[in-house]
């Protein structure tokens, strides 16, 4: 069955739920009618319902019993709750896709009944403007289709790869957790300028488009990104006295580090 004829919920519409559906949306990979989010916060529903015109409920099992696809978008912690209370409306006619950081595929498949097909996926924040990267592992109960669905959900809201479920933490370090590593870096880019003198909005649109065109020349050149600096950094000029000062402050190390701190948190939340 294409993907246009399924029927997908949301179990949570939080930020990264909402952000999900908006991309769906945008993509045009499934109509609005196909679609459902179920969460506790009605507000949230109420939003959804209103600009997208997708099925809503506060009744995680309404939402649960109308999908073919079920998409859980709730926090780890909340995980085990969520897990108990939809267990009596999963079969193994329902794919299970869990966006959740951390949580093993096992939880998912030792929680709900014999032979549920669970796909793990850590997506980011950017589906909403259709640029996510998000990494992909199929439980073992997910068929060869079940794969293709979530790659083919994942792709129209950015880009996707299969990953070992080994690597779904740095997955989730890198990736999932990454824009909040570089929205700072923009801002602080902007603020420099500010400091110079220039207006707020012309600072964070130079530095944003500045991210942007640097992440486009890295992915569309493939180009080594210590070549791709090269070509910026004239002798003795400007560059090379920024590039000096990132250096002295550690940068790669904490750039490193955080990737690092936050697949180790991912795997924290995964053990509860
Ligand atoms: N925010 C992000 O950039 C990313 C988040 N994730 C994962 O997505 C999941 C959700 O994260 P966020 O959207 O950031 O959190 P959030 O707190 O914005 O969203 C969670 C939503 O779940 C709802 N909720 C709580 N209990 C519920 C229940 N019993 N039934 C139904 N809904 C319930 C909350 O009201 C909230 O709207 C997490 O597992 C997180 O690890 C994955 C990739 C990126
Ligand atoms: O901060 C978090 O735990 C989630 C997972 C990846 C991005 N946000």
């Amino acid at each position: 069955m294409t993907i246009q004829n399924r029927k997908i919920g949301f179990i949570g519409a939080g930020k990264m739920g909402s952000a999900l559906i908006h991309g769906i949306i945008k993509a045009g990979i499934v109509k609005p009618e196909n679609l459902g989010a179920s969460d506790i916060y009605e507000p949230f529903l109420n939003e959804l319902n209103s600009q997208l015109g997708i099925n809503v409920s506060t009744d995680n099992a309404v939402i649960a019993q109308a999908s073919d696809i079920l998409v859980l978008a709730v926090k780890p912690q909340t995980l085990d709750s969520v897990l108990e209370n939809l267990k009596p409306y999963i079969n193994a006619d329902k794919l299970i896709i869990s966006i959740a950081a951390g949580v093993p595929l096992a939880t998912y498949e030792n929680a709900l009944p014999e032979g549920t097909r669970v796909v793990r996926v850590m997506p980011n924040i950017a589906a909403t403007v259709s640029e996510a990267a998000s990494g992909i592992s199929p439980g073992k109960n997910a068929t060869s289709e079940d794969l293709k669905t979530a790659l083919e959900i994942f792709s129209a809201v950015g880009t996707a790869v299969q990953v070992p479920e080994s690597l779904m933490d740095a997955v989730t370090g890198l990736s999932g957790s990454g824009p909040a590593f570089i929205f700072p870096v923009i801002e602080a880019m902007a603020d420099g300028a500010v400091l110079e003198g220039m207006d707020r909005k012309s600072a964070l649109t130079l530095a944003a488009q500045t991210v942007l065109g640097a992440a486009k020349m890295a992915l569309e050149t493939g180009l080594h990104p210590g070549e791709l600096k090269d070509m910026v950094t004239s002798p003795a000029g400007t560059t090379i006295q920024g590039v000096r000062v990132l250096e002295e402050a550690g940068i790669r190390a904490a750039f490193m580090n955080a990737v690092i701190k936050a697949s180790e948190r991912s795997k924290e939340l995964g053990k509860k």
